[in-house]
């Protein structure tokens, strides 16, 4: 109780958030993005390499936010101290012809790591799990507070924004409106067919059939789009940033009280058979404050639906799986 007080009071002076990864394609440009947050009075960068650089070249931005560096493995619980708000791209990208699933064998070890970290250190934050496959590694997440009996399920998000900001960006430029009104719910989870923009719900638009089709693939594998564009030098990165900064400041801004910061995560819930599903959340001073129903689907959306949960549910227990073999 006194240390959540604590947690608290230090929040209304502004919040210390970490980045796990922050020398990374995401963690970079996502940890500049934050240091331009008033919200923020922290910044502690976590790497197992080349934290220093990084930190040293953020510090001289003249931005409230003090800038920490921890480098090397082993040392994330010294980084966590104190955080409020930790942010998690750390881990392997993929390369063309790569599912995310490709990266569980690497990124499921790493997430567990750090999640034991956060555990010991911070096990009242806020986490925002980045790292990829998305489905399986926020439920590994999970398990490993489980195991350390502090879970907290308002507390842990897998950030799906990129989804939500392509959909935004694909649909504005098919309908010929303006990309800062657009709004696209997208639920499900974060990879291929479990990625559902739910286009039967934006208010004014209209869709040929074929524009559905198209739309709808294209958000479930705009993830792809980057990686074959870049060849074999990683996946999307920048605005994986960007999507990355706008969820950390929502956060930030419920955190500190902002009212009616709604927002599609992967978070813990019993909407549907799968223990995780991104729908709308509204975020509050404490994390997840209210879970929303994702509304009626069109034929199209039921279907997709239908096929994806399989997938999530296999993709989740995997991960629970990992947890308890380990
Ligand atoms: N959720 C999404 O929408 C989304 C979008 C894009 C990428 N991703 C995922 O984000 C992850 C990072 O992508 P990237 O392009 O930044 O990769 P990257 O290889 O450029 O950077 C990853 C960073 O993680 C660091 N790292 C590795 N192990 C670590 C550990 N144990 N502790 C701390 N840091 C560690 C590496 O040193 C590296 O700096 C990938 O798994 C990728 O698939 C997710
Ligand atoms: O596609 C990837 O592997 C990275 C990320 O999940 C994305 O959607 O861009």
């Amino acid at each position: 109780m006194f240390r959540r007080l604590l947690v608290q009071s230090r929040r209304r002076h502004g919040s210390s958030v970490a980045v796990l990864g922050a020398a990374g394609g995401i963690g970079q440009p996502l940890s500049l993005l934050i240091k331009q947050s008033p919200l923020v009075s922290e910044l502690s960068l976590y790497d197992v390499v080349n934290t220093p650089g990084v930190a040293a070249d953020l510090s001289h931005c003249n931005t409230p936010g003090k800038v920490r560096a921890t480098v090397g493995e082993g040392k994330a619980v010294e980084a966590l101290q104190g955080a409020d708000v930790v942010v998690i791209p750390a881990g392997v990208p993929r390369k063309p012809g790569m599912t995310r699933d490709d990266l569980f064998n690497t990124n499921a070890k790493i997430v567990a790591t750090l999640a034991e970290a956060c555990g010991t250190a911070c096990p009242d934050a806020c986490f925002l799990v980045i790292s990829n496959p998305v489905n399986s590694t926020v439920p590994i997440f999970a398990e490993t507070l489980k195991k350390m009996g502090v879970y907290d399920k308002k507390r842990l998000f897998g950030v799906t924004t990129l989804d939500v900001v392509r959909a935004q960006t694909f649909v504005a430029e098919n309908q010929g409106t303006d990309v800062a009104t657009t709004k696209v719910d997208v639920i499900g989870g974060h990879a291929g067919t479990t990625i559902l923009p739910l286009l039967s719900q934006i208010p004014g638009a209209k869709f040929s059939d074929d524009d559905v089709k198209a739309l709808t693939r294209r958000v479930q594998f705009g993830g792809d789009e980057v990686v074959q564009a870049k060849d074999g030098a990683g996946s999307a990165t920048l605005s994986m940033a960007y999507a990355g900064a706008h969820f950390t400041f929502r956060l930030l801004d419920a955190l500190n009280g902002a009212p009616n910061v709604t927002e599609c995560t992967f978070v813990e819930n019993d909407l549907t058979r799968a223990p995780f599903f991104s729908t709308p959340v509204t975020l509050g001073k404490h994390g997840v404050d209210t879970i929303h129903p994702f509304g009626t689907l069109s034929a199209f959306e039921q279907d997709n639906f239908d096929a994806m949960l399989p997938d999530l549910l296999a993709q989740a227990e995997k991960g629970i799986a990992f947890v308890k073999n380990h």
